[in-house]
């Protein structure tokens, strides 16, 4: 007889979705981000499911997982992730890279034991302290559309154009009505940092009292960011990777009157050491999808609660079973201390999960109680996306290159300013 709790196979589906034209440091958002899918079916064919970034390189080295899996228990979620990490050392040697694909295998592994023993994957972390999970507007600088090219007629969508203080205090209304979100985060490098510290004063005498951040990746100098650290004094509740490594964010630091956050500096286990002993920074944004997965995010929360460091959430373009992952975490974490970042709204209309389950209100997500993620599979969804990414020809993120389509001069220089 079979065993019910064997992994029969890992099903890795790449598929593509519609993104809007988001400015950030390295450049615009293409029209189509990317993600991988992942069906992990155990003998009685219940499925876990798991979301990864895409690229040929996750891609690949998720197919090479799908290999190892097949035959393992769902349960031994230690020994499944150490039997990929281990297939993967001699061509992956940095751990942070192999913590991408052992983090979405984990994932589905929970999802599926969730389905077996009818329970929340919330309930596998611990249980939740908190029933709905607070997430913060994503604000970004963008173009009205994605202008035409080669052949191609011009995307655009109902967010309209952001380009300046006032475009980003709109974008925070719209952002507001359609999600009710209380707090803000900008993504900044994209213009020189007085106008960016202009529309941060804007936000904060729209929403007065509600908290915000700001993010340029390492866009400037430690100069730079000593200079908008003062000027934004007493209106950021964090300032997040404002220069480039732990080095560079301990001198900012040293005088910057707000705590600074990272999710750049600090991404594998062996960062935090450093970190903590230059107090490079005091508020750590985690991710599940590199962390290592949920479990060891929980984990993470405890080292971060040690040493003292506040804890908050990265996101990256992401469709709705990586924001259901995200809630369970987020809802079995004592102390979080900050709203969660959240790309959803941006790429919500294509989601590969049934509606009904991950809604904002208030700006937060209610913990789903179904039985794992408590999310379903939208099969005709996925193969229209997994369509899209096959015909597209589209491989890897490329911001950069995208942005010289239509400014052939553009460079990407970090620090830019
Ligand atoms: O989507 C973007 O352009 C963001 O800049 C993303 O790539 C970052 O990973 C992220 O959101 C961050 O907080 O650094
Ligand atoms: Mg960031």
């Amino acid at each position: 007889m079979s065993d019910p709790t064997r992994i029969k196979e890992l099903i890795v589906t790449p598929i593509a979705f519609r993104d809007p034209p988001l400015l950030n440091s390295n450049g615009v958002h293409e029209p189509l981000a990317l993600r991988i899918i992942l069906q992990l079916v155990l003998e009685d064919g219940t499925v876990g499911l798991g979301e990864s970034p895409g690229g040929v390189a996750r891609l690949e080295r998720l197919e090479a997982a799908a290999k190892v899996v097949a035959g393992m228990d769902v349960f031994d979620t230690t020994a499944v992730g150490a039997a990929i990490d281990a297939a993967l050392l001699p061509t992956v040697p940095s751990s942070h890279e192999r913590g991408w694909t052992t983090s979405a295998v984990e994932v589905a592994c929970l999802d599926a034991q969730g389905k077996l023993l009818g329970r929340p994957v919330s309930d596998l972390l611990g249980g939740t302290v908190r029933d709905s999970v607070p997430f913060a507007a994503y604000l970004f600088y963008k173009w009205a559309e994605h202008p035409a090219l080669d052949g191609r007629a011009a995307v655009g969508d109902d967010w309209g154009a952001a380009l300046d203080p006032a475009g980003i205090v709109e974008q925070a209304r719209l952002m507001q009505e359609r999600y009710g979100f209380r707090s803000f985060k900008l993504k900044g490098g994209v213009f020189p940092p007085d106008e960016e510290i202009a529309a941060i004063k804007a936000l904060a005498e729209a929403f007065p009292g509600q908290p915000l951040r700001l993010d340029p990746n390492t866009a400037w100098t430690v100069e730079t960011s000593r200079y908008v650290a003062r000027e934004l004094d007493g209106v950021l509740e964090y300032l997040e990777d404002p220069t480039k490594g732990i080095e560079g964010m301990a001198a900012v630091a040293k005088d910057a009157p707000m705590p600074l956050g990272t999710n750049m500096c600090v991404i594998a286990w062996e960062h935090l050491r450093p970190a903590i002993e230059q107090n490079a920074i005091q508020v750590l944004l985690t991710d599940h999808h590199y962390w290592g997965g949920l479990r060891r995010t929980r984990e993470l929360a405890a080292v971060c609660e040690a040493f003292g460091l506040a804890l908050s959430m990265h996101s990256n373009s992401h469709l709705g079973i990586s924001l259901a992952a995200m809630t369970h975490v987020a809802a079995a974490i004592p102390n979080l201390d900050h709203s969660c970042d959240t790309h959803y709204p941006w790429n919500s209309a294509d989601d590969v999960v049934l509606p009904g389950v991950l809604e904002f209100r208030d700006g937060e997500v209610k913990v789903p109680t179904g039985p794992g993620l408590g999310v379903e599979l939208d099969h005709e969804a996925l193969d229209r996306l997994h369509r899209l990414y096959l015909d597209s020809g589209v491989r890897s993120r490329d911001d950069t290159g995208y942005m010289r389509r239509f400014q052939p001069d553009y460079e990407l220089r970090l620090p830019r300013w």
